[in-house]
């Protein structure tokens, strides 16, 4: 491919690189770069790409795209840029051939029910016989099959990829979740979304945008890069992002006045159910997955195919069908008396969610077992260890990915929050061994909500991932039993 296609609509500051080159492969990571790469230099967070340009031309690559020309020069032909990682997102779409134009693309973005979301979607739309690529925290899908994923919201360069994949399968549809990481970092830079859809704001990740208005800006970016948008009017948030009109709106909500409004909402132990109101139509909905937020998942979801032109009766059909997500309000099967849930709660708001859900239909004590990640926002610890034990009749706390922070000191931090409950409470630092004492103590009619890891299989500690399924744990227990 020759340099001057890669970096068509690229905006370029100064050049020296000859546009008529042939180029390999496009690198942002220069442990990667072999012979002939482009090497792109990005300043990060932990360490500078610009450091590594000496390192990226030993082995091999023949072009540099940076944004300063370090100290001591550049000895290859160079192209500098305002923006390292607009010019990657820029060029990998244009050295996949704009995979996504040919697709029908639906951004999620919030902080909490993004994957349920696109999976509730991806079931409506393969409903009406569309081929759909999924792209998201637990698994990256075309169709059926499973590619695995290691962020939410991939790399522009990962993303582009995958892209082309999904089109060169034949799908039609990307359903993807939207990180505000993803949207503050350029990785979606330059793809056009016929819906964005926004779920809901509520606190987690301060750690990167360090206030509450900061991450809702990040989540409304989205909007400027959808052609229609898909609010949540119920949510604070929601209504000051709708207020700026960055595109035109359909709203959802529980009140009056919304596009698509909930009304008679029945909640069940495994279920819900209510009304979809939208345009003088009343059509019922029911849907296999427990809780009031899956009111509103369903709601996000009615309405990104609403805008995608499919009928709420069509959709109301397909979701009746739905089953729920790994890891999101999943039952473990046990043979038990009592009731083992695992849930990816992993934010205050989450927490309560899937606590107040659980209460729904627990007739004996409700047990929370969580922890709070490491290098991740430390003030979510205590907010979310308050709201646990006002919601619990007996928490256990222990570790969640301490990553490279002592889990000890991310557990003090969760008992801050505890200090004044009369919530008893436990702390086993070994998860494993934590939920064995959950189950140990557990009794007739109680449950067990086993919070934060949800689909995860590995415990992080200190760069390396460890394996732990909490469903193998569960049954490990069993087994050790019989
Ligand atoms: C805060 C954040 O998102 N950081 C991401 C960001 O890292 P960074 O810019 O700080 O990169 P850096 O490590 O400083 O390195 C700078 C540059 O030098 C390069 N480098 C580095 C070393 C070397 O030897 N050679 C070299 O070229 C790196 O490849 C990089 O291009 O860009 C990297 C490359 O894409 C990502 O891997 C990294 O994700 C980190 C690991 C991460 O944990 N991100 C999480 C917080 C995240 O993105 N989460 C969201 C939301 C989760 C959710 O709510 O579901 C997600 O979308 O997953
Ligand atoms: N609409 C919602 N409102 C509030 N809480 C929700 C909602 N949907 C799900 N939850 C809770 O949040 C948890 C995470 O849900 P989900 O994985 O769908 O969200 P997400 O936005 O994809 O999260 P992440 O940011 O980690 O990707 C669930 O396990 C549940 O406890
Ligand atoms: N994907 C989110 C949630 C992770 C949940 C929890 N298991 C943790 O490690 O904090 C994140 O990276 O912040
Ligand atoms: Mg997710």
């Amino acid at each position: 491919m020759k340099l001057e296609k890669i970096l068509s609509g690229v905006e370029i500051v100064e050049q020296t690189a000859d546009a008529a080159c042939e180029i390999g492969e496009l690198k942002y990571d220069s442990r990667q770069v072999k012979s002939g790469d482009v090497f792109v230099a990005i300043t990060g967070f932990e360490t500078d790409g610009h450091k590594y340009i000496g390192k990226a031309i030993e082995l091999g690559a023949g072009v540099i795209v940076c944004e300063y020309v370090p100290e001591g020069g550049i000895s290859v032909p160079y192209v500098r840029v305002p923006s390292s990682r607009r010019a990657l997102a820029q060029m990998a779409a244009n050295y996949f051939d704009h995979p996504a134009d040919s697709m029908t693309m639906v951004g999620i973005t919030g902080t909490n029910g993004k994957t349920t979301t696109t999976y509730l979607l991806k079931t409506i739309l393969e409903a009406q016989g569309h081929k759909v690529g999924l792209i998201g925290t637990n698994q990256n899908m075309i169709g059926d099959e499973i590619l695995p994923t290691e962020r939410t919201t991939p790399e522009s360069f990962e993303l582009q990829r995958l892209f082309a994949q999904m089109r060169d399968a034949g799908c039609s549809h990307v359903l993807m979740e939207v990180s505000s990481h993803s949207l503050v970092l350029d990785r979606v830079y330059g793809i056009t979304f016929a819906v964005g859809a926004f779920t809901n704001l509520t606190q987690d990740h301060l750690d990167f945008h360090k206030t509450m208005e900061a991450y809702r800006d990040a989540k409304a970016l989205l909007f400027h890069q959808s052609k229609t948008g898909v609010m949540n009017r119920d949510d604070a948030d929601g209504r000051i992002i709708l207020a700026e009109q960055a595109c035109p709106f359909l709203t959802y909500g529980e009140e009056e006045g919304c596009d698509l409004c909930a009304q008679d909402i029945q909640l069940h132990a495994d279920s819900i159910q209510f009304n979809c109101v939208a345009e003088g139509e009343c059509v019922p909905v029911s849907l296999g997955i427990p809780g009031q937020f899956t009111v509103y998942n369903a709601l996000c979801a009615l309405s990104c195919a609403k805008a995608l032109g499919i009928s709420i009766a069509a959709v109301a059909a397909a979701l009746r069908c739905a089953h729920g997500v790994k890891g999101r309000v999943e039952v473990v099967p046990t043979d038990t008396d009592y009731t083992v849930l695992i849930d990816y709660a992993h934010s205050p708001d989450g927490v309560e969610n899937v606590l107040k859900a659980a209460r729904g239909f627990t007739k004996g004590r409700l047990i929370g077992l969580f922890g709070c990640g490491g290098d991740r926002d430390r003030t979510k610890r205590p907010k979310m260890g308050a709201i646990a034990a006002q919601l619990s009749d007996l928490c256990i706390v222990t570790s969640d990915n301490p990553r490279t922070e002592k889990p000890e000191a991310i557990i003090d931090d969760i008992l801050e929050g505890m200090k004044d409950t009369k919530t008893p409470y436990e702390v086993i630092v070994n998860r494993p061994e934590a939920i064995w004492h959950a189950l140990d103590i557990a009794q007739a009619g109680d449950t067990i909500v086993l919070m934060g890891k949800g689909h995860e299989t590995y415990q992080e500690i200190n760069h390396v991932k460890h394996h732990l399924d909490e469903r193998e744990v569960v049954a490990e227990y069993f087994e050790k039993k019989k």
